[in-house]
C-alpha cells in the first residue's frame, strides 16, 4: 500500500527529535533525557493513542499498574454529549516524568487523529531530564519536594490527572 495524497490522504507527518536517552534508575523511575541541547519549540514526539472504553476503562485498567500510565482524554458519549475516558500514549509519551516547578516540555492532544504531540517549552540543555506536568493531584511522592507531612495518596488522581490546557 502506498499512502500518498487522495489516497489514505488523512495523514499526519511524525517526528521525534533524535537525541534523546533513558535513564532506568532515576528517582522518578525511568525518565527521558537529552542527548543534546534542545531549542524551545522543538517536537520531541508525536505519539499515537489508544483511547480506552470508558466502561473497560473503570472496570480493568483503573486496576492495574498501567492505569498510572494513561492520561485524560475527552470524548462524547453516545448520546454525542461530552465524557472523559483515559488513553494509553504509544511511544516516549508514557515515559515522561513530572516535574511541578520545572516542566521543559508541553503537550497537546490531537482529538481527530488520536495522537499526543510533545514539545520543548524552553531552551533544554543536554543531559537536563525532559518533565511535563501531570497537573495538581499526584498519586506518588513527588520525587523533587521536600519531604511532606500529611501527604495523602488520591486514587482517582493519577497521571490521569494531567490538566492539559
Ligand atoms: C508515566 S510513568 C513515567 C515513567 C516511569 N518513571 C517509569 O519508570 O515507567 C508515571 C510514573 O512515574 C513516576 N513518577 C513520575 N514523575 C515523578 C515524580 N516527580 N516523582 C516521583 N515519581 C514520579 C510515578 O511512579 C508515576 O506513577
Amino acid at each position: 500500500m502506498v499512502a500518498k495524497d487522495g489516497v489514505y490522504g488523512d495523514r499526519v507527518a511524525l517526528e521525534r527529535f533524535t537525541s534523546l536517552y533513558l535513564v532506568s534508575n532515576t528517582p522518578k523511575g525511568r525518565g527521558v533525557f537529552a542527548g543534546r541541547d534542545i531549542p524551545s519549540g522543538t517536537i520531541i514526539d508525536i505519539c499515537a493513542v489508544l483511547v480506552l472504553d470508558p466502561v473497560e476503562n473503570v472496570e480493568h485498567i483503573e486496576k492495574t499498574s498501567l492505569y498510572h500510565y494513561t492520561y485524560n482524554w475527552p470524548m462524547a458519549n453516545p448520546a454525542g454529549k461530552p465524557t472523559k475516558t483515559q488513553a494509553v500514549v504509544f511511544g516516549l509519551g508514557s515515559m515522561f516524568n513530572h516535574s511541578t516547578e520545572d516542566q521543559n516540555v508541553g503537550w497537546k492532544r490531537d482529538l481527530k487523529h488520536e495522537l499526543v504531540t510533545y514539545s520543548a517549552l524552553r531552551d533544554i540543555r543536554e543531559g537536563e531530564e525532559l518533565c511535563i506536568s501531570y497537573g495538581d493531584h499526584l498519586t506518588f511522592v513527588d520525587a523533587d519536594a521536600p519531604a511532606q507531612a500529611g501527604w495523602t495518596e488520591r486514587p482517582e488522581d493519577v497521571l490521569a490527572g494531567i490538566e492539559l490546557d
